[in-house]
């Protein structure tokens, strides 16, 4: 079996890691390899942005890494447990407790007000509410007046960031974001990548976020590209020209087989500039203070 590196105090110096790791969906004729053998570190503390066509595999090489959806083969650690080998309960309890998700869809409860939703993960892991941090996030994404409204009460952005409050409240090791700006305005997209920067950073979690958006992926360290399932290629340090540029290269290669992707370019509509103000943020810095 292989096994991630560890520190010298014996902690996995990976948040996430996929070795050889394949999903295929369907049999025969209509069977398709969503993700191809892929191999590769997520290390602690570290933002990443997995982008790629529409149908290269993002979100399904996500589900596998975050044990939402098994393998194939392959193996897809969470730290140093290769999760391919837990049953649903040992799954189900690191999930709770290592791991936030943030969706497109929101999957907020619609009985529960947004003070409910975001700390329902701490309920069910029977875990206490440090009022601190709870104050700090919510103030952050913005939502300091909307905690006693439900979901149907809230604009679809301000239903984003619920979901993003409910997978950020347990401190996470590792936060898999899936198009997480996606129902957000170009402030609040912003802001929300501002913060997610300053959970890596101060926190020194470990974020994933798959994005069709540039210069959402120049917020991250660098940038994974995927192409039919497999690694296409890799930029450390993405700024949105960069990304842009790797992008166009990729679409270019005569191998590359990305006919489908439409444009690099139209990705980038709603974001004015990776400095935006950030509305509805208290400040971009001082939220984690407290927590770190
Ligand atoms: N449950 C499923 N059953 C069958 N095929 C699936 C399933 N989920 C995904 N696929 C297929 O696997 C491939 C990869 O899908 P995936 O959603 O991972 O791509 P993606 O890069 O995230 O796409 P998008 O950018 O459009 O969200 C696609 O061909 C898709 O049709």
């Amino acid at each position: 079996m292989t096994t991630p590196a560890t520190t010298p105090t014996g902690r996995a110096e990976h948040a996430a890691r996929a070795v050889g790791l394949s999903k295929a969906y369907g049999s025969g004729d209509n069977r398709v390899r969503a993700v191809d053998n892929v191999t590769v570190d997520f290390p602690r503390g570290t933002f990443t942005a997995v982008m790629g066509p529409s149908g290269s595999g993002k979100s399904t090489l996500m589900h596998c890494l975050a044990g939402l959806d098994s393998a194939t083969s392959g193996q897809s650690f969470i730290g140093d447990v290769d999760i391919t080998t837990l049953n649903d309960n040992q799954l189900t309890r690191l999930r709770r407790d290592r791991i936030g998700f943030v969706f497109q869809s929101f999957n907020l409860l619609p009985t529960l007000n947004a003070r409910q939703n975001i700390l329902l993960p701490l309920d069910l892991a029977g875990r206490g509410l440090d009022q601190q941090r709870f104050d700090a996030l919510i103030r952050s994404l913005g939502l300091t007046d909307r905690l006693g409204h439900r979901p149907s009460e809230l604009s679809g952005g301000q239903q984003q960031r619920v979901a993003i409050a409910r997978a950020l409240i347990t401190l996470p090791d590792v936060v898999f974001a899936d198009e997480p700006t996606g129902a957000l305005d170009s402030r609040n997209g912003a802001a929300l990548l501002a913060y997610l920067r300053l959970c890596v950073r101060e926190g020194g979690q470990t974020v994933v976020m798959v994005t069709h958006d540039p210069l959402a992926a120049s917020y991250a360290d660098r940038v994974l590209l995927l192409a039919d399932g497999a690694l296409a290629g890799e930029l450390l340090d993405p700024t949105p020209d960069t990304v842009l540029a790797a992008l166009r290269t990729l679409t270019a290669s005569p191998d590359s087989g990305l006919a489908g992707f439409a444009s690099p370019v139209a990705p980038l509509a709603g974001f004015t500039s990776p400095v935006a103000p950030l509305a509805g943020f208290a400040s971009p810095v001082t939220p984690l203070a407290q927590d770190v």
